[in-house]
Order: C-alpha cells, then structure tokens, then sequence
C-alpha cells in the first residue's frame, strides 16, 4: 500500500492508472470516511482518467498529526501527494469538508487544477459554535455516541434499507476514524468560511447537492455554483454522501463534465 511520508504524518494514497495521455481526477473524501467511499466513482471512471484518491489525514489508513488542523494544512496535503506523483495539473473532486478542500485549492493553486467539482458542500458548513461541541464531546466520548446521527445525515431511510452492506462498511469506516483526525477536520470546518472569495474562483465548476441533504442542502450548492464565475449546480437524490446514494447519475454528471461520457 503506498504511503507518502510527511514530517508529522503519512498518507495513504490508490492510484488507479493505466494507459496514457489521461487527465488526472483527484478525489478527496469526507469527515469520517476513507477513500472508498470513490469506490463507485473510480469504477466507472478509471478508463476515463487517471484517478488518486488518498486518506484524508487521520482518516483511513493516513496517521493524523496532533490537532488541529486548517484548510490550508488540508489543501497542501493534496499538493504535495501531487508533487509526489508528478501530477502537474487535475480535476479535483471533493465532498463535504473536501468540498471546503476544494474551494482552498482552487484559491491557492489555480495552476494546478482544470475543473473542480464540488459535491454536498458550502462556503462555510456549520458554525464555530457547532463544531466546537462537537470536538469537546468526540474528545470526551469518542465517535460512538454519534454514530446513529451521522448514518441519518449521510443516507435517506429508504437507502439504509435497500443497501445494508453498504451502511455496513460506511460505519466500518467512521468507527475506524481516529480521534485526532476526526477533531482536526472539525477544527479546520470551524475556521472555514469562503463566502467572500467565491468570486476569486475561475475555473469551470459543477457543484452537486443531494436534494434531502440536511447539512448542506441543495441552496448551499446553488450559492457556490452562482458566487464562482463560471458554475453550475446539479441536485440528485439523497442525503449527504450522495455520490453513494445515487452513484450512476452522480458517474454521469461527472464524467459529463469532466468532458468523458461514461458507458
Ligand atoms: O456531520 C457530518 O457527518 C457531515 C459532514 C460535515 C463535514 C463533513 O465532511 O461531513
């Protein structure tokens, strides 16, 4: 399994990558999850584009620094895995905080990126006070006491019903979320706000929204893709990890964008 070695942490990173002359799609996953939540998406997509998906720190199989973090700490994660690979420029696409991700890159490195998809996110999720009470309590409880929360944020009942095996490694994957990486996320989202530099945002942008999503709902996106000069906002159905919940419309729109239709 590869790893890229920072001072104070390592990133576990998936290439999936064969042929030439490919863009690069690089994905970056949300507060609790690991990389295979882009399992679907890599499928369908990795004859279409060089893929790197990568733990987000302290998430997955990367180790987590000691909290907290900032965006700008999350944003240089990707550039160096980037450098390491000799990925000059990608496409990006990130959920939730790797939305927020996103939106620091496309800010802070515009060189290196072509287009960005942004998917159940928003200029600034949440407010300090929230993630605050939610850092004390993961810091005293651990992530357990939120995990029957976190399930109805992330998937309509319905969902939850039809695919158990696909709630079942989701809650694999929170539960194995370390402490210190779940709290620096939440300290990087608490600090996060680009509501004033959405404009600064050039290049071509599809925002996705899951329409029942109740921590980003569908005006969150509709905001981004107007606030950025050159956006567009696609609401499908479900919750927050919607490219889970409604993964053959979210592959199409992607690969649409991304300028590669999908079979
Ligand atoms: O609260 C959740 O689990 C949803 C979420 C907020 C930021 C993020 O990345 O996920």
């Amino acid at each position: 399994m590869p790893y890229l070695e920072r001072p104070h942490h390592r990133l576990h990173y998936r290439v999936d990558a064969s042929g030439h002359d490919k863009a690069w799609l690089v994905f970056c996953n949300s507060l609790g999850t690991d990389l295979a939540m882009w399992d679907r998406q890599a499928d369908a997509l990795k004859e279409q584009f060089h893929i790197l998906r990568y733990d987000r720190r302290g998430h997955g199989l990367s180790s987590s620094p000691p909290p907290p973090f900032s965006m700008a700490d999350l944003g240089a994660d990707v550039l160096h895995l980037m450098d390491h690979l000799g990925i000059e420029r990608a496409h990006f696409c990130g959920l939730s905080i790797g939305g927020l991700v996103g939106q620091w890159l496309a800010l802070n490195a515009a060189h290196r990126f072509d287009k960005m998809v942004l998917c159940a996110t928003a200029a600034r999720i949440g407010t300090t006070q929230s993630w605050t009470e939610r850092m004390k309590a993961v810091s005293a409880l651990g992530l357990t006491p939120l995990l029957a929360g976190t399930v109805e944020r992330w998937f309509t009942p319905a969902f939850v019903a039809e695919a158990p095996d696909v709630i079942e490694a989701c809650v694999a994957a929170f539960q194995a979320t370390s402490i210190d990486g779940y709290v620096g996320g939440c300290a990087a989202l608490a600090d996060a706000d680009f509501h004033e530099s959405l404009s600064s945002i050039s290049c071509p942008l599809l925002a996705i929204s899951g329409a029942d999503d109740p921590v980003c709902p569908p005006s969150d996106l509709e905001r981004i893709a107007r606030g950025v000069a050159n956006g567009c906002h696609l609401s499908l159905p479900g919750r927050h990890i919607v490219n889970i919940e409604s993964a053959e419309r979210f592959n199409q729109a992607l690969s649409g964008f991304l300028g590669t239709e999908t079979e």
